[in-house]
């Protein structure tokens, strides 16, 4: 994975923040291991370094405490939680992602068959749910989420709008909700961390950990998001048919725009896997339309050359070809111009104006994308980490996500995730192979 761009780490950035000292033996040796073979617990040596180049450094002798690491995630020996008592609460928040419902069924199963925690409740409709309008939440059980994982969404629903922290405490204080797990991006992580202070502040020992999601691949310091792949796939799928429809008519274009609203990951990921675009525009770097140089010139010498011509734009590319706004959705997050709109016709005008005969066809599967099922390998990552969030919250850590660091689960502060984001390096490989794929010149 390209993660080109983003900032040196200390130590400090990534202390954990854990609920306290209460000692329960973790039930996992009886539960999971009946034949004597003893189950690997996570100690303080299995760190993961920020940066693996550094392990050079470690087998010459320097202490790994002295290199930027993470906490490892995995089963602890003893957990802060006793299981028998504990209450879950389980939220998802933000825009749809190909794998909610399987991280959904992954938390309740490792929570009810491996541990024995036996009160879940999924909290509907996002963090609304957590307030005093909120709709009655469900309980779960490895029963009533059997089947879910087979579906698309979100079982328990999600939503975007602002929500106060003292509200949603003093709901999960009601219901007695020790441990809350929010499956949301940035902002959701940015509330999950509100919701921890708040808890804090107040003396409540509530451990609030997060699995991160973002179907655009957009959280900095893990390897890849859930979904991300599943998403990737189907809009290849998406870029195939397009170019099946271009290239079955004289200088047919087809114009396909897909998610990603400050990062082109699915764009360049989508482009890579189907191999046949022409031009990827993404937001991380600048595409003019006009001149010599620019998309439009460029679009025509490649119907002269092939015939036709298929272009995906990411959704947050070209934002800056429009007027200023500040308009926002209900969570804060600025609205995109359309770009994919703008470019069908201004495609459709300069291609008019030379006087070819030419036929554009404008698809937008973005919804229809991020409302799939995981695919299998996103199945598995989903359970995985689901289960790497259970041992994290279970052993008492709070404010942090669990997440795959250079293949390994690690816990991440959410302040850190939630600093910066993850973009395309555009002097990076993943930014370098897409040129080479596409032939697109370099256009600024
Ligand atoms: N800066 C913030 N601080 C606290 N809570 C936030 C913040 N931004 C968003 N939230 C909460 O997180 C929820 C989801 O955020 P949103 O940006 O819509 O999606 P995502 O989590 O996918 O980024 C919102 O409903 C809101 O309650
Ligand atoms: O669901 P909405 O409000 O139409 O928002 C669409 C946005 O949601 C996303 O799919 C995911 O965004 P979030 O990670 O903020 O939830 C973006 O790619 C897209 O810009």
């Amino acid at each position: 994975m390209d993660t080109g761009g983003l900032p040196t780490l200390t130590q400090d950035d990534l202390v954990v923040r854990t609920l306290g000292e209460r000692s329960f033996p973790s039930p996992l040796d009886g539960g999971l291991l009946e034949r004597g073979e003893s189950l690997h617990y996570v100690t303080e040596d299995d760190r993961v370094l920020v940066d693996s180049s550094l392990s050079r450094a470690v087998r010459r002798g320097v202490p790994v405490e002295q290199l930027p690491s993470f906490e490892p995630g995995g089963p602890r020996r003893t957990l802060f939680f006793d299981p028998a008592r504990t209450r879950v609460g389980i939220v998802t928040c933000g825009g749809l992602c190909p794998g909610l419902n399987n991280v959904i069924r992954g938390l309740v199963v490792e929570l009810y068959e491996h541990y024995g925690v036996r009160y879940v409740l999924g909290f509907r409709n996002g963090y609304h749910g957590l307030t005093a309008d909120g709709e009655e939440p469900e309980v779960l059980t490895p029963t009533s989420v059997q089947w879910i994982n087979s579906q698309g969404g979100t079982v328990l629903g999600t939503s975007r709008g602002s929500q106060d922290p003292a509200v949603m405490v003093e709901t999960l204080r009601l219901r007695r909700i020790d441990v809350l797990f929010v499956i949301g991006g940035d902002g959701s992580l940015r509330g999950a961390q509100a919701i921890a202070d708040e808890a804090e502040a107040r003396g409540l020992p509530l451990a609030v950990v997060g699995v991160p999601k973002t179907i655009d691949n957009d959280i900095p310091w893990i390897d890849r998001s859930f979904g991300f792949q599943t998403a990737f796939g189907r809009a290849a799928e998406s870029i195939r048919s397009a170019h099946t429809e271009a290239r079955s008519t004289r200088n047919g274009v087809g114009l396909i725009k897909l998610m990603g609203r400050h990062s082109g990951f699915i764009a360049c990921y989508a482009t890579l896997a189907s191999d046949d675009a022409d031009l990827v525009l993404i937001p991380e770097v600048a595409m003019p339309l006009e001149g010599e140089r620019g998309v439009l010139a460029h679009i025509e010498r490649v119907l002269d050359t092939q015939g036709h011509a298929v272009v995906v734009v990411a959704e947050g590319a070209g934002q800056d070809l429009f007027a200023a706004s500040t308009a926002a959705d209900a969570s804060g997050n600025a609205k995109l111009h359309d770009i994919g709109a703008l470019l069908r016709d201004r495609v459709t005008a300069h291609l008019a104006a030379s006087g070819r005969e030419f036929s554009l066809r404008y698809v937008d599967p973005g919804y229809a994308i991020r409302s799939v099922p995981a695919n299998a390998h996103d199945s598995v990552y989903c359970t995985r980490l689901a289960q790497a969030a259970v041992h994290a919250a279970m052993a008492g850590r709070t404010s942090i996500v669990a997440g795959r660091w250079h293949g390994r689960f690690v816990h991440l502060p959410i302040p850190l995730v939630t600093a910066s984001r993850n973009q395309v390096d555009s002097k990076g490989d993943l930014w370098l192979s897409v040129l080479e794929a596409t032939g697109q010149p370099v256009f600024v």
